[in-house]
């Protein structure tokens, strides 16, 4: 599991019984058509796929180039972490496990996995830093809705690095039961090419879509990177085409000098987090740097494997968008498409207006819309005064 010199598994001899398991069933049963036939039916007609490709009549206009966006907001519980996670819940069935375990930032992907469990008959809990539990306590009161136990952890920084190391060692404790339903394409092996698997769907249409809508290939497909999992999904598809720009957005905090941030590809170091070598904020010593981003969705210290690689190798540019850019394209979409986006896809399209000059007229510009806005109209309304 390894993409160039990032990615494998570095985790406890405990974890790897599960792993190896996950491993087989990636094989076995995820190419299988009865998997495949049922995942595709739910995609449908459960999470209303697939989603729409929309041309931005007004935005496009100011800016002479036309801007896409690609419409995972509009799937069912309002991102694209859904489809990852009725592919994994699903897959929990299949193995014949009865639980599903995750951790939840945002809480989207918290959201997420409480809704498959809910429709697939599987329990679940929810791990969460106790920073995150008030951050964004919409998604919390609809993951209890949904019937699932939502722990908020108190350890750390509170935020999504403590709810993953808790989620893993009650997964050590769990593992005959229950399944970890990773959120982001990160995480030891198998996870980022198991999460990459389900959101490639993302780019798998868009393709099309482009060729269809567009008579050719994009010249810029955009996605913010938090795990990375959208990102991966929006690109994946896209990688062997050359021409087709992809650009990675990481969160840059406030901005300010020596402020905290969410940009390990663009400002971190190599090292080892969460089972996987990969890019991270960390002292010289090695010890993991407090993240901060205005969305909880990007506010991590690590990033996924493929990405890392691919900031290596150039073949994704990755750039940085701060708090203040993202909640002017927040302002942006808001007022002038009547979309109200989630603060973490702000990031990308806050990346297109803020290198709308570089871009040539006439450029066909996709953006990954991965959520939308409910959840944060609380952290809004704190910034009300820059809106
Ligand atoms: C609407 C939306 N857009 C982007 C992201 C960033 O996650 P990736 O797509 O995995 O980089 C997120 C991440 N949300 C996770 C969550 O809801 O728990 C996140 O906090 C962690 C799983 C990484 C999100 O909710």
């Amino acid at each position: 599991g390894y993409y160039g010199d990032f990615g494998g598994q570095f985790v406890p001899e405990l974890l790897m019984p599960p792993l190896l398991e996950l491993e087989e069933a990636m094989r076995t049963i995820v190419p299988s058509e009865p998997f495949k036939k049922e995942l595709n039916a739910l995609l449908a007609d459960y999470v209303g796929r697939p989603s729409p490709l929309y041309r931005c009549p007004n935005l496009s206009k100011e800016l002479g180039f036309d801007l896409w966006l690609k419409r995972e907001d509009l799937n069912h519980t309002g991102a694209h972490k859904i489809n990852n996670t009725m592919g994994q819940g699903l897959l929990t069935k299949y193995m014949g496990k009865t639980a599903l375990l995750a951790e939840t930032g945002a809480g989207q992907h918290g959201v997420a996995t409480a809704t498959a469990a809910a429709m697939l008959g599987l329990d679940c809990i929810v791990y969460m830093g106790a920073e995150d539990v008030v951050r964004q306590a919409h998604n919390v009161k609809r993951m209890k809705l949904l019937g699932a136990e939502v722990v908020p952890i108190e350890s750390g920084t509170k935020t999504l690095k403590d709810a993953i190391n808790a989620a893993l060692r009650y997964w050590i404790a769990e593992q005959g039961t229950t399944h970890y339903c990773f959120g982001t394409a990160a995480g030891p092996h198998p996870f980022p090419l198991l999460v990459r698997e389900f959101q490639a769907v993302i780019s798998l249409e868009a393709r099309a879509q482009c060729l269809d809508k567009m008579g050719r290939l994009p010249d810029y497909v955009v996605a913010c990177v938090g795990g990375g999992s959208n990102a991966i999904g929006m690109f994946h598809h896209f990688v062997p085409d050359e021409t087709v720009k992809l650009i990675g957005v990481e969160a840059g905090g406030t901005g300010e000098p020596g402020c905290y941030h969410s940009a390990p590809i663009s400002l971190g170091t190599p090292g080892v987090l969460h089972g996987m070598r990969t890019m991270l904020l960390q002292t010289s010593e090695g010890q993991i740097e407090p993240s901060h981003s205005v969305s909880a969705g990007l506010d991590y210290p690590g990033v996924g494997p493929e990405h890392a690689h691919y900031g290596a190798s150039g073949r994704v540019r990755y750039d940085i968008a701060v708090d203040d850019q993202a909640l002017a394209a927040f302002e942006a979409l808001c007022r002038r498409e009547g979309i109200i986006p989630a603060l973490e896809s702000c990031h990308a399209v806050a990346w297109v207006l803020n290198h709308a000059a570089e871009i040539p007229k006439g450029s066909q510009v996709v953006v990954c819309l991965s959520g939308r806005g409910d959840k944060d109209l609380g952290i809004i309304e704190a910034h009300e005064a820059k809106l």
